[in-house]
């Protein structure tokens, strides 16, 4: 533990912590030797040896003057590097964070990620403050008791040197029971934690279809499976606590018995045993409360383990610096093979070209990988094979910073902050100036959110952005894309395809971004479509099936023409072109 609590710490904050280290041992034994040095106060006086008696008192109140001054030092140095350990351990989870593929944060990792860094963070912190000073003062005090009681009776000394790999194995075994049930009971809680925000997240699902009454059975599980691994968490701790109980019982009446031995043959006088057994329930205490803590330091451990797990999760490579932009492709796929790790194949070896400046729509089946496409583009996953080129460059050897320069996502799941209107759309540049600014919003609609909103621009938006409309939402997220003038805008028309108001705007937004940049649509509408320079056609198979213009499609009689033709039929289908 203390050597995790080191790495976490890195070598410029360790240097308190050894402080922490030598004050806690110096507190142990300056217990241990105040406590010994009662069996020699006791002796003189029972001998009526006064001189020795005020001799061995003064030494025991140094030892507890000592004592009490290595334990405040230890307890300001253990909290100093405590608190230094936690700001430490949110730098490095939140640096690393940042660095990981944005594919990473799929489902679940809501509740793995809060889990590790409120509760996992605070229990090692809690360990490293208050679990270490029992522990090690706890060693110190019963080693140091030992060393004296060889001195006074060497016997009674052997059988406590004896009793050592008994208590050590006993507190083992207690200290595993607990980590054990507490690796469960962690998994149970991310599992109901995850379970918990989704419950929230899909009320107006739940609701729509009825689901006002009753239990929402995966959160019911998932709470029952807690409730359960709980239960079974206590009864490891018990079972682990009457071992170590057990154990040490057996160790104290070892040295009662032998001690009833040396003093029936004469070896030891009453008054003696009677002090050397006190001595020895001074080393079983400490011993007995290592047992205990033992289990919660493993516990801390596990969760530096998770913590770990996070940390080592490969980030994503990037080189220092971007290769230099080249030719006039905006966005290339050279033969890309994709699959997401906990599926099958889903891009089969793609190929196209997208010039600068122009309109590309890509189409096909629900799932046949557009989205994937886009993601690919963003660099959330990295092909499986091929090459995924933005400016000419293959998108790893861009950084991050570089490739995002470039991209504008106006994706399905827009996310506001919950911040000022005009903070959340500033973020799409944020030197951009207010007229910048409240030009966007004029083309993408913004402009007539704010005359609704009580506090206009200064309207703070809610978490998520649920204090606005979804369509509202997508106007600002536009209004952001239209702000950063990237040259490459990654639009999802199903993010636009709301309502016809809404439609006007974006068909604005859309001609104002392709006078600038070079525009991928998942396009949903059929003017996008017709106007498009090229369209790609998609199949089921997550393979193209057909690349070029809509006339040109319509010629080739394939699966376009068939897909036209199909909808062009489908009464009361929105999508005509205009
Ligand atoms: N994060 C993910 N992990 C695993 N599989 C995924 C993930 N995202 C998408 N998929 C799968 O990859 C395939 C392609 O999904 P994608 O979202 O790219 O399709 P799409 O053409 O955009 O669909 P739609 O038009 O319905 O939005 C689907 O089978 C989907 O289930």
């Amino acid at each position: 533990m203390i050597r995790d609590l080191f790495r976490i710490l890195g070598p410029q904050n360790q240097g308190r912590y050894r402080e922490f280290l030598v004050w806690a041992v110096l507190y142990g034994v300056m217990q241990g030797l105040a406590v010994a040095l009662l069996v020699p106060t006791v002796q003189a006086l029972f001998e009526q040896d006064w001189g020795s008696f005020v001799r061995w008192l003064a030494a025991m109140a140094v030892c507890a003057v000592i004592s009490s001054i290595a334990h405040y030092l230890q307890a300001i140095k253990g909290f100093e590097s405590a608190l230094t350990l936690l700001r430490t351990m949110h730098l490095r989870l939140g640096d690393h964070l940042v660095t990981l593929p944005l594919g990473w944060f799929g489902a679940g990792r809501l509740g793995q990620v809060s889990q590790v860094a409120s509760k996992g963070t605070i229990s090692v912190m809690g360990a490293a403050a208050h679990l270490m000073t029992p522990i090690i003062s706890g060693i110190a005090s019963p080693a140091t008791i030992v060393v004296c009681m060889l001195f006074f009776d060497w016997r009674l000394g052997l059988a406590l040197v004896i009793s050592v790999p008994i208590l050590f194995v006993a507190a083992r075994f207690a200290a595993t029971m607990t980590a054990k049930a507490d690796d469960r009971a962690h998994a149970a809680a991310v599992e109901s934690n995850n379970r918990v925000l989704e419950y929230a997240r899909c009320q107006p699902v739940l609701r729509a279809f009825g689901r006002t009454h009753g239990v929402y059975e995966p959160l019911d599980d998932a709470i029952e499976a807690q409730h359960t691994a709980g239960r079974s968490q206590l009864w490891f701790v018990v079972i682990g606590s009457v071992v170590n109980g057990i154990a040490l019982q057996f160790v104290f009446s070892a040295v009662i018995i032998l001690g009833a031995f040396l003093a029936l043959g004469g070896d030891i006088d009453p008054v003696t045993l009677i002090a050397l057994l006190g001595l020895t329930a001074r080393f079983i205490q400490p011993l007995g409360e290592i047992g205990e803590f033992g289990g919660a330091i493993r516990m801390a451990r596990n969760e530096i383990r998770r913590m770990s797990e996070i940390l080592e999760v490969e980030p994503l490579v990037e080189p220092d610096t971007s290769g230099q932009a080249t030719g006039e492709t905006a966005v290339q796929f050279d033969a890309v093979d994709f699959g997401y790790a906990d599926g099958g194949q889903v891009l089969r070896n793609i190929s196209f070209d997208v010039p600068r400046k122009s309109l590309t729509a890509l189409v096909g089946p629900s799932g046949s990988g557009k989205t994937t496409v886009t993601r690919l583009i963003s660099r959330f996953y990295d092909v499986d094979s091929g090459v995924v080129r933005v400016g000419g460059v293959d998108v790893r050897d861009l950084t991050s910073a570089d490739l995002m320069s470039q991209l504008s996502l106006v994706f399905q799941d827009v996310y506001l902050f919950d911040d000022t209107l005009i903070a959340n759309i500033r973020l799409g540049r944020p030197e951009a100036t207010d007229e910048e600014v409240f030009d966007v919003a004029r083309i993408a609609g913004v402009a007539e959110i704010v005359e609704r909103l009580p506090r206009g621009w200064d309207t703070r938006v809610g978490e998520g952005g649920t204090a606005l409309s979804g369509g509202e939402r997508q106007r600002v997220s536009i209004a952001r894309a239209l702000l950063k003038r990237a040259p490459i805008v990654l639009l999802d028309e199903a993010t636009a395809a709301l309502d016809p108001e809404n439609e006007a705007h974006v068909q604005r937004a859309m001609q104002e971004l392709a006078s600038e940049s070079t525009l991928l649509v998942i396009a949903h509408k059929l003017s996008t479509v017709v106007a498009a320079d090229q369209i790609i056609v998609l199949g089921d198979d997550g393979s193209i099936v057909e690349v070029g213009t809509h006339e040109a499609l319509l010629a080739a009689g394939g699966n376009y023409a068939a897909f036209w033709n199909q909808r062009h039929r489908a009464s009361g289908w929105r999508l005509v072109a205009s």
